[in-house]
């Protein structure tokens, strides 16, 4: 087996020991990793969770025979290879699965030399699924997003309608709100789901690396150009190639860009041969490219070709609806990672995560919960775990500016305006305000409002 399979994942699947025992051994020997299932039930909850590149099964196995696991995949992760095993009166089950799409058969009892010369070739051919080891398995984790507020489920239709096409698409938002994991979503709901999805983080790499990192260059093209290379865009032929911060790219790589977006064709750095490359393009920015376009700093031709769709991800603290639900998948999440028993995360808490406006969006929640999470104690979050983890109680960030400050006075005023109409009743002055009764609570312990002499005046 040749040295691309080195870091390719084999699951192999039957209820027989023996034979589990013999193909760990044979396929470990070629330099893949191998998962084993003694049944079908077991193989589907490893699909889940690992990165398969290929599954071989047996046919006949009891509780969920091979048919079922196949029918299951083709569901969940259309294109994925599979060899069966079967013996020789099974054979027509097996051609009629053959012709259900990525699928092969060896037949029982199997000459290890033949089960391995298959694998080899599916894997080669299905190779896109796995190139560079930049496609993960389309797993609930990573497509099913739990979202309640409306932009976001707004988002989400639109993510599996445009999945289903291969016109670019441009994401935009603040740091750290999604739009990587969205352009990985498009690429995974899509038809190039087994194909390679290549991240290019142009804002970080400076632009005379980027070129060639992009575009690939053959020996000798420059100083340090010793041998030919394959630029990233050509990796990413037949998947999605996604450019991170699009907004940082020199004018020239612009104008390249728009080259390679016009023609689909690309020549490395140094070469005369030009290659057609067939990728769809996801670019995604921070940046206010309107205002970029206006300055002159940003091609407006190559943000017309870009945003074939637009796809516009709200800051969190403009969809606060979503943060419950982002906080019990993170709390879950870190928990299994730091083998920590489960976590209760107590009404206050979840207020206090709700009032803050987490400037660095999702990613900064997340990695306050894994703080949180890491340092609480009986395995309940409390607020003072955050405060522990370096995030302080602010609804403004970490830096409030006058117009936060000035926020902050003036939802106070209001709270207090709700109570003196309400005769110091907080139920009721919550439904004034339109905000939960935990949410009033809050804010009235947070500006140490004295609910109870309001009452009492009235
Ligand atoms: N809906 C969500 N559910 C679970 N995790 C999420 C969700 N949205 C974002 N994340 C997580 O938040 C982190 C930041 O997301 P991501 O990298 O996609 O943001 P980004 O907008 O691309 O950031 P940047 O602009 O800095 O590149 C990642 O770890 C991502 O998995």
């Amino acid at each position: 087996m040749n040295n691309s399979s080195s870091s390719q994942s084999v699951l192999v699947v039957d209820d027989d020991r023996n034979v589990l025992e013999v193909l760990d051994a044979r396929l470990s020997s070629c330099g893949l990793t191998v998962y084993k299932a003694d049944g079908g039930r077991k193989a589907l909850q490893i699909l889940k969770t690992r990165r398969i590149d290929l599954v071989v099964s047996d046919v006949k196995m009891p509780e969920m025979d091979g048919m079922e696991l196949l029918s299951e995949i083709i569901r969940t992760q259309p294109g994925l290879p599979v060899i069966f095993l079967t013996a020789y009166a099974n054979v027509p089950d097996a051609v009629k699965a053959v012709k259900s799409g990525a699928v092969d058969y060896v037949e029982k009892p199997f000459d290890g030399k033949a089960l391995t010369e298959k694998i080899r070739q599916m894997l080669q051919e299905f190779q896109g699924a796995t190139a560079a080891g930049q496609t993960e398995p389309a797993t609930e984790e990573t497509i099913k997003d739990a979202v309640k507020s409306p932009a976001m489920k707004n988002l989400q239709g639109l993510v599996r309608k445009v999945a289903q096409s291969s016109v670019n698409v441009l994401i935009l938002g603040e740091s750290g709100v999604g739009k990587e994991r969205v352009a990985k979503q498009i690429h995974q709901l899509g038809p190039r789901r087994h194909k390679p999805f290549v991240v290019v983080d142009c804002g970080a790499t400076p632009a005379g690396l980027l070129e060639s990192e992009l575009f690939g260059h053959v020996k000798g093209s420059f100083t340090h150009a010793v041998s030919d290379k394959k630029g990233l865009i050509e990796t990413a032929d037949t998947g999605t190639l996604f450019l991170d911060e699009i907004g940082n790219i020199s004018h020239e790589m612009q104008i390249r860009l728009l080259r390679f977006i016009e023609d689909r064709t690309i020549r490395r750095i140094g070469g005369l041969k030009g290659t057609p490359v067939d990728c769809r393009i996801i670019a995604a920015t921070n940046a206010d490219l309107g205002e970029a376009i206006k300055n002159g700093q940003f091609r407006e031709d190559l943000f017309f070709r870009l945003r074939v769709v637009t796809l516009t991800i709200p800051p969190l603290r403009e969809r606060k609806a979503d943060i419950p639900l982002l906080v019990e998948h993170f709390t879950r999440q870190f928990c299994q990672q730091h083998n920590q028993e489960s976590v209760t995360v107590t009404e206050e808490t979840m207020d206090w995560l709700c009032a803050h406006t987490w400037p660095g969006n999702v990613r900064e929640l997340k990695n306050a919960i894994e703080g949180g999470i890491v340092l609480c104690k009986d395995n309940v979050l409390r607020p003072d775990d955050f405060h522990m983890a370096g995030i302080e109680k602010d609804e403004c960030g970490p830096q409030p500016d006058e117009s936060c400050l000035s926020l902050e006075a003036s939802e106070k005023n209001t709270i207090l305006r709700a109570l003196e109409q309400t005769g110091g009743v907080q139920k009721e002055a919550a439904e004034v305000l339109g905000i939960s009764r935990r949410a009033i609570h809050y804010k009235i312990k947070k500006y140490g409002i004295d609910a109870g002499s309001i009452k009492a005046r009235h």
